[in-house]
């Protein structure tokens, strides 16, 4: 086709793929919120039922902060993590003030977690730049700049703001009082300003990563509240870890998780194959005239192709469990099973896709909605994609994965030599 008609298509309508997404999505925040959310809580709930306890554990070890987000730093420089690994130093500049092993004015000390908050809020927004000298410099000198700002905000606005701030200062304080003791209304107003900020990034970008920089906002903003040296170092130490576990999982999801159509990888499915047992089924799927796809409605639009098939492919059910082996090619496998019994699924997955209608539009979704009345746009194309299947089973000839997958695609070519969008069975013994 002309590339004219590639560009016709700009945006492909799949809502039931925007719908997985919505709700990929949504999962996201929820996992996120659930981990970093019941670590807050626990810290929490421990400095309030357990201090004495935690006091007793931690007062022969007040280098374990420093070793902690040492070791975190360390990581991150490894891992390329920048932003993390400067949340270790400011949390490092931290633990130093409040062990008093750096002694500046009591303003200073006063204004230090304020300042910090405001330069994680910037790290949370900002990109992981990685480790060049031009980078780690620039970041310096940003990370300067919004200091230095922090500072004289914190110095000049408190008295302009005062009367503006005090009615919800009032406010809240009448619901808890303790906060009065914590910050004057205008460092409320930037404690607010950072969570909110982080949040927001957090809901932006809902991984990991932000996880963990908005619960650092968090325990910077309650520093504070805690006097003891020791509990500080128990936030330092919470504080790594998490920054620890979030690196861990995102590398984990980085090498096992296919970045397309975020559905487990050829690596996954190597490593899964090890958990196997000596029964199991293996089926190829592979989508039909794919390069006729691409070739008539543009690599983008086949993108989004591979995206549906594949969240169509992860809802398999009996049991079985989807991987996306390479291009336009997908592993399904059913654990325990024979192909008989894998059989009805993996046509009904066929069915759902063959059955999904796709809409072209030829322009892109309008950003403002239509007026009432106006005429309705003409709604574009409408097209269908199918696959083609090959199972095989694991038997006493074919032990070996590779010699299984192998059947199986020979099968899956049977498949499209039968005329695509059909399920073929190996031919192997019993
Ligand atoms: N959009 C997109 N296309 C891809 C991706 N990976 C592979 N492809 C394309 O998938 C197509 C595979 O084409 P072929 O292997 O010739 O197979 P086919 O056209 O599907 O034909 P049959 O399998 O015989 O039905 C090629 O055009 C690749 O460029 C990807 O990640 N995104």
């Amino acid at each position: 086709m002309h590339l004219w008609n590639k560009q016709k298509f700009h945006t492909i309508a799949l809502y039931t793929q925007l719908e997985s997404d919505i709700l990929t999505y949504l999962h996201n925040i929820f996992r996120h919120i659930f981990v970093y959310a019941t670590l807050l809580l626990l810290v929490l709930y421990s400095f309030e039922t357990q201090r004495p306890l935690l006091l007793d554990w931690f007062i022969p070890l007040p280098w374990i902060g420093y070793l902690a987000v040492t070791i975190t730093a360390l990581i991150a420089l490894q891992f390329g993590r920048s932003r993390l690994f400067w949340c270790c130093i400011l949390t490092a500049i931290l633990l130093l003030f409040a062990q008093e092993k750096i002694a500046l004015s009591s303003d200073f000390t006063r204004r230090l977690p304020l300042m910090a908050l405001l330069m994680l809020s910037y790290l949370s927004c900002a990109k992981d730049r990685g480790f060049s000298s031009h980078n780690l410099i620039l970041t310096l000198v940003k990370l300067t700049l919004v200091g230095v700002f922090s500072w004289l905000m914190l110095g000049h606005l408190p008295a302009i703001s005062q009367n503006f701030l005090s009615p919800i200062y009032t406010l809240a304080n009448n619901l808890e009082p303790r906060l009065n003791a914590l910050y004057t209304p205008f460092e409320w107003l930037l404690v607010t300003f950072s969570v909110v900020l982080c949040f927001a990034r957090f809901l932006y970008v809902p991984d990991h990563n932000h996880g963990a920089l908005l619960l650092s906002v968090v325990f910077v903003a309650i520093m504070p509240a805690y006097a003891q040296f020791e509990l500080h170092n128990v936030l330092a130490l919470t504080l790594a870890t998490s920054f620890l576990y979030a690196m861990l999982k995102d590398s984990f999801n980085m090498a096992f998780k296919d970045e397309l159509t975020a559905i487990p990888s050829r690596r996954a499915l190597m490593q899964y194959v090890n958990t196997l047992g000596r029964k199991y089924v293996v089926v190829m799927a592979d989508i039909d005239h794919f390069k006729k796809f691409n070739d008539s409605y543009g690599h983008d639009v086949g993108d989004e192709v591979l995206r549906l098939v594949a969240s169509r492919l992860n809802k398999i059910g009996g049991g079985g469990k989807a991987f996306r082996f390479g291009g336009e090619e997908f592993v399904l496998i059913f654990p325990r099973k024979t192909p008989d019994q894998a059989l009805p699924f993996v046509e009904q997955i066929r069915q759902l896709i063959a059955d999904y209608p796709i809409t072209l539009r030829d322009k892109p979704r309008p950003k403002k909605a239509p007026k009432r009345g106006a005429s309705k746009q003409p709604q574009g194309k409408t097209v269908n994609i199918t696959a083609s299947f090959g199972i095989a089973k694991r038997n006493s000839q074919h032990s070996q994965f590779s010699d299984i997958m192998k059947q199986a695609d020979v099968a899956l070519y049977t498949a499209k030599k039968a005329g695509r969008n059909c399920v073929q069975l190996a031919k192997q013994p019993g």
